[in-house]
């Protein structure tokens, strides 16, 4: 019978083959490409052969809007849930609270921590932001007993002490970049904490070191001596020198016994050699975990107290109310000449103004992970291997959640406090370790700068520096002191 209509009607049966062919090739590319809005999979753009939308991706990168502007832009089109290829790579971004809840708590154990080439390599394969499963929660039980309550009174004194001698050399009229301070304050705080760096030789080398380590996070992986990649390979490997040296004089009883991390981490190592060895971590695990702390810790603080200035200043009534709390706490005396853990526990309002800033700024914008298994998100089928990233940032700014989104509101707070709504964080097992830490320091650089300054700012720009993987602010804040507080700098003679 097909014979039979091919005699009699060719030219139709030959238009008809080729109709046909041309709608399989069409449903194929549609499949692979643009129109996957077809039912199961999520919508985006897979991009080019291979590369897929890794030159957007680095073009955001290399854009004063900063890298999420890749993401902001998909979200916009697509909705919730998009899919795109990077690095020859699917990624799945998702912002939604339901969906964060189910991923970041991972309790079916379906997805593990996945970052991408770069930082992975930047940060070392011991390093407990990359580990996975198993081995991320050996680690962590190690490092947790760090970041006790215990450790956290005498990290507050050690904090306001820095504070205080860097902001006591600050005089009236002197211009002063916030950003560039934090970021001092923050490496000299984590190199104390962590390793007992305090020389200021050795101290500058570590933060040129580690800044270079940040700038190559989001570098194309290219083993080539130009590239920023390659660049943050050598400062990590000097950084690696530098600890291997001090664990060497540390083990050997070169150097005096100092109680900071370091020395903890040795000391439980060699009490429990004999009794357990699972459970001690290695000089390769020590070190990599060591330069994550200080890249951890940082880059990420410095940035939000960065924004934290900036948000109080734009919100004057924020600032008076902030300014009224902060000289009631100091009229009533503080129990020393620095800050403790007491003092922080009365600032209720500033630690509004501190959860506000980091809601408003959200320094990690997302949340990467991989699924162990297909699995179904937000309606649509996510296969095994997939990278899924969770946009804390589109949550943090989603009117459905948040009122006026936009609108720096501390007394929001804690009426708002909705569950998985606030994520800077991050939640789950994988949550920062650093947390306490971080909103105490966050509550003293506060404190310091709203009693004892007043500033004039010199360029307000919100554009974000290129190539950075935080939302660091281009023009570092640059402010005029136009007052500075007597008392406190006779006290800092
Ligand atoms: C405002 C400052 C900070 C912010 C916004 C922040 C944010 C985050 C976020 C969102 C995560 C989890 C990422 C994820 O789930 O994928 C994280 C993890 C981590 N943070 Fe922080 N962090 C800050 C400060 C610190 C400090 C001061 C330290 C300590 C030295 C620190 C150490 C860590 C570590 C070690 C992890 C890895 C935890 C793990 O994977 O188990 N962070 N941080």
């Amino acid at each position: 019978m097909l014979s039979q209509l091919v005699k009699e009607h060719p030219y139709f049966v030959g238009f008809l083959l080729v109709f046909l062919s041309s709608l399989k090739v069409c449903a194929l590319w549609c499949k692979n490409n643009k129109c996957s809005r077809s039912v199961g999979i999520p919508p985006g753009n897979r991009g080019l052969p291979f590369i897929g939308e890794t030159l957007h991706f680095m073009a955001a990168i290399n854009s004063t809007k900063g890298v999420y502007e890749f993401v902001r832009l998909r979200r916009l089109r697509y909705g919730n849930c998009f899919k795109t290829k990077l690095f020859g790579e699917t990624h799945v971004f998702i912002s939604s609270k339901e969906s964060a809840k189910v991923i970041l708590r991972n309790e079916g154990g379906k997805f593990s921590k996945k970052y991408i080439k770069s930082i992975s390599k930047l940060l070392g394969p011991d390093s407990l932001l990359c580990a996975a499963e198993h081995h991320h929660k050996l680690i962590r039980s190690r490092l947790l007993s760090l970041f006790s309550p215990h450790s956290l009174p005498s990290f507050v004194q050690l904090f306001d002490e820095l504070v205080t001698e860097a902001t006591g050399t600050w005089t009236c009229g002197s211009l002063v970049i916030i950003q560039d301070e934090a970021l001092k304050l923050a490496c000299k705080a984590m190199c104390k904490m962590l390793i007992s760096i305090e020389s200021s030789h050795e101290l500058a080398m570590m933060h040129k070191d580690v800044a270079r380590v940040s700038e190559a996070m989001l570098a194309f992986p290219l083993r080539l001596p130009w590239t920023r990649f390659y660049k943050g390979l050598q400062a990590r490997k000097r950084v690696m020198d530098i600890l291997e040296n001090v664990i060497s004089k540390r083990r050997h009883e070169i150097a005096d016994r100092r109680v900071d991390f370091l020395q903890q981490l040795l000391a439980d190592d060699e009490n429990n050699s004999e009794k357990d060895e699972v459970t001690t971590l290695t000089d390769k695990e020590i070190k990599d975990n060591i330069l994550t702390m200080i890249i951890a810790g940082q880059d990420t603080i410095a940035i939000a107290m960065t924004w934290m200035i900036k948000f109080v200043d734009e919100n004057q009534e924020v600032l008076n109310e902030l300014k009224k709390e902060q000289l009631q706490i100091e009229k009533k005396g503080r129990g020393g000449v620095y800050l403790t853990l007491k003092d922080l526990s009365e600032m209720q309002y500033a630690s509004k103004v501190v959860k506000e800033a980091l809601r408003m700024a959200s320094v990690v914008q997302w949340f990467p992970r991989v699924a162990l298994q297909d699995c179904e998100i937000e309606g649509f089928n996510i296969k095994k291997g997939w990278n899924i990233n969770i946009d804390a940032r589109s949550i943090h700014h989603d009117p459905t959640i948040h009122n006026d989104p936009e609108i720096f509101n501390p007394s929001r707070f804690p009426s708002e406090s909705k569950p998985n709504s606030f994520l800077a964080f991050g939640i789950g097992g994988r949550m920062c370790l650093g947390k306490n830490m971080a909103e105490a320091m966050m509550l003293v650089f506060l404190n310091r700068l709203v009693t004892n300054f007043k500033w004039k700012v010199i360029d307000s720009d919100s554009s974000i520096q290129k190539s950075a993987l935080f939302t660091k602010l281009k023009s570092g804040y640059p402010v005029r002191l136009i007052y500075v507080k007597e008392e406190d700098l006779n006290k800092n003679k």
